[in-house]
């Protein structure tokens, strides 16, 4: 049989690569195969920085005479979307605002988020990463993504940070991520997705399959221990 440089022999999560130069490694890439570690993914926006309550201060203060959508008023991921259908021109107004410089380095932290991380860290045979997804607007983003990490989690939690537009390709045993559709080109991602609530999907029904983490003040440990083997 000829092998390519990285061949597939068994199912997902257990795959055996073979290098050019005929080594054998096993890539471990759910708890069970990673040494009973436990790898915890958390988004950014949402969970961690308070982007719907940033976005709305700036696009009031930016646009004061414009129509704008309360919090409690949100529904879809999407702010764009929605407020394009408040008015039609009013999309490009929302999306002007995270396109800015300072708009993602300023967000406000979710309250428990920074902490519930940097408890997660110290946990004893637990992986964490910030997994997040910055805009194709990159001008500003990316740069300020990792300058909001330095800030609030510390210099050393750089080495955790995961930009990506695409989730489905990284391995883990849980994605925490408020975006309730976490769509890629894996269609059977590693993770477990926890959905955690945020003002655009608290109405959302969930399957029963589907597990929820309302905020960082519910049992996210629990939910931890529960992945553990
Ligand atoms: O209407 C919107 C709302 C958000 N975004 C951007 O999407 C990503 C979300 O990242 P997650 O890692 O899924 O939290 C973020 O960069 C927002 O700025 C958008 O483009 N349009
Ligand atoms: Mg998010």
């Amino acid at each position: 049989m000829i092998l390519s440089s990285t061949t597939r022999l068994f199912g997902r999560g257990k795959t055996l690569l073979r290098d050019p130069f005929k080594r054998i490694c096993v890539n471990m890439s759910s708890s069970s195969l990673s040494g009973n570690r436990l790898r915890v993914l958390v988004d950014m926006d949402g969970v961690l920085a308070d982007f719907e309550g940033g976005f709305l201060k700036k696009y009031r203060a930016r646009y004061p005479d414009e129509p704008y959508i309360t919090l409690d008023d949100r529904r879809g991921f999407w702010v764009s979307t929605q407020y394009g259908k408040l008015r039609s021109d009013l999309s490009e107004k929302a999306i002007s605002i995270w396109q800015s410089k300072g708009f993602f380095m300023e967000l406000e932290p979710l309250p428990g988020g920074v902490e519930a991380v940097k408890e997660m860290a110290k946990m004893d045979n637990t992986d964490v990463f910030i997994c997040t997804s910055p805009i194709k607007h990159y001008k500003h983003c990316p740069y300020e993504k990792y300058a909001w990490v330095e800030k609030h989690l510390g210099h050393d939690f750089l080495e955790q940070v995961i930009l990506t537009r695409d989730k489905t390709v990284v391995s883990g045993d849980i994605l925490i991520d408020d975006k309730p559709d976490i769509l890629g080109v894996e269609l059977q991602p590693t993770w477990e997705h926890i959905l955690f609530t945020a003002c655009h999907n608290k109405h959302l029904p969930i399957s029963p399959s589907q597990r929820r983490l309302l905020s960082w003040s519910d049992d996210w440990r629990a939910i931890l221990d529960s992945k553990r083997q």
